[in-house]
């Protein structure tokens, strides 16, 4: 079978910090604090590899924070390849407010990569397409790249008969979309933001994504936190609403989506199947600490419990 590829061109060193209750201005005295590899595409590979689907993590790394990054993919055991630019990878912090259950974050812009790194990336990433089925794109572009590079790899992986899934926000994800990606999940709030309009109900959610079913994109899964998700297909919507659960950190929760998204479509499910899994592995993940993710047993528990409905 052929590999999923992810790509993770900024990717971060998640530090998740928990405090009482955040005052802004004020002093917050740290409680807990665990350090994660993250980024939307090493998420996405992580949940992957949980799924035993057969995933390669790609991206760009710097320094000591590379370092450190590429040697927590590899205690995981994701197969990577991240290509070496000068400078340093960024480090996120996430806030954790145990009193609001709420999730601050603070990213960091990332580190530029050089021109030569570039260059090695896209060259290594054409040919690794001949063994690629389906390729993720998620997440923010580091500064210096153009805002056009997710439009550059989604053609050139359709060119090659590979499916992108483009998980990404603001500039990117609108150029992104040019180039017609197989699927792309927006939250509401970055769909409102690509359509410039409030989405006020389920049906201008629909009508917005619809309008995005263009080209060759086939999906646009809407996720919504606690209330679930819209995934609009060509042949149809599904309504699906999550079990309980009691968030701990919802970093995490949309790439987990991706991931059942990949998993699902690589092994060919039907769609009714996939948005559970979809649903399932996004709230499972909502309810683990810092940027750990869900595994395959505890999203086979939980996809019974998942509400769907045919829009
Ligand atoms: N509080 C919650 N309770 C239950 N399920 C949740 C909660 N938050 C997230 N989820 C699950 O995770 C999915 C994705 O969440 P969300 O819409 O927050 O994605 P996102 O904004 O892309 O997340 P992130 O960027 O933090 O990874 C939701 O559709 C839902 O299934
Ligand atoms: O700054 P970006 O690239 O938009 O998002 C990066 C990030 O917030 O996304 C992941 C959660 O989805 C985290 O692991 C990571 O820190």
């Amino acid at each position: 079978m052929k590999r999923i590829m992810t790509v993770t061109l900024n990717p971060a060193i998640d530090k998740t910090v928990t405090v009482d209750q955040l005052t802004v201005a004020g002093l917050n005295r740290i409680k807990e604090i665990r350090v994660d590899p993250g980024g939307k595409g090493i998420n996405v590979a992580k949940v992957l590899l949980q799924f035993g689907s057969p995933v390669n993590a790609w991206g760009f790394q710097a320094g000591m924070e590379g370092q450190l990054l590429m040697q927590m993919l590899e205690e995981i055991g994701i197969p990577s390849s991240f290509f070496q630019t000068p400078g340093k990878s960024r480090t996120n912090l996430k806030v954790v407010d145990e009193t609001t259950k709420q999730t601050t974050e603070l990213n960091e812009m990332g580190q530029q990569p050089s021109d030569q790194a570039i260059r090695e990336f896209l060259e290594a990433f054409e040919a690794e397409m001949k063994r690629t089925s389906i390729l993720v794109l998620g997440g923010s572009l580091p500064p210096g790249l153009p805002q056009d590079f997710y439009r550059t790899l989604t053609e050139i992986a359709g060119k090659n008969g590979v499916r992108t899934l483009l998980d990404a926000d603001g500039d990117a994800l609108a150029a992104g979309i040019e180039a017609g990606p197989y699927a792309i999940k927006p939250n509401l709030h970055e769909l409102q933001l690509l359509v410039g309009q409030q989405l006020t109900s389920d049906e201008a959610i629909v009508t917005a994504a619809r309008k995005l079913l263009a080209g060759g994109t086939e999906y646009v899964a809407v996720s919504m936190g606690a209330e679930g998700a819209l995934i609009v297909h060509r042949e149809g919507t599904f309504r699906t609403r999550p079990f309980p659960i009691t968030p701990i950190s919802t970093v995490g929760a949309g790439d987990s989506m991706v991931a059942a998204m990949a998993h699902c479509m690589n092994e060919e499910m039907p769609i009714e199947e996939m948005v559970r899994w979809m649903t399932a592995a996004g709230s499972i993940t909502a309810s683990k600490p810092g940027t750990d993710v869900c595994t395959l047993d505890e999203v086979l528990r939980k996809l019974s419990e998942v509400e769907v409905t045919r829009v």
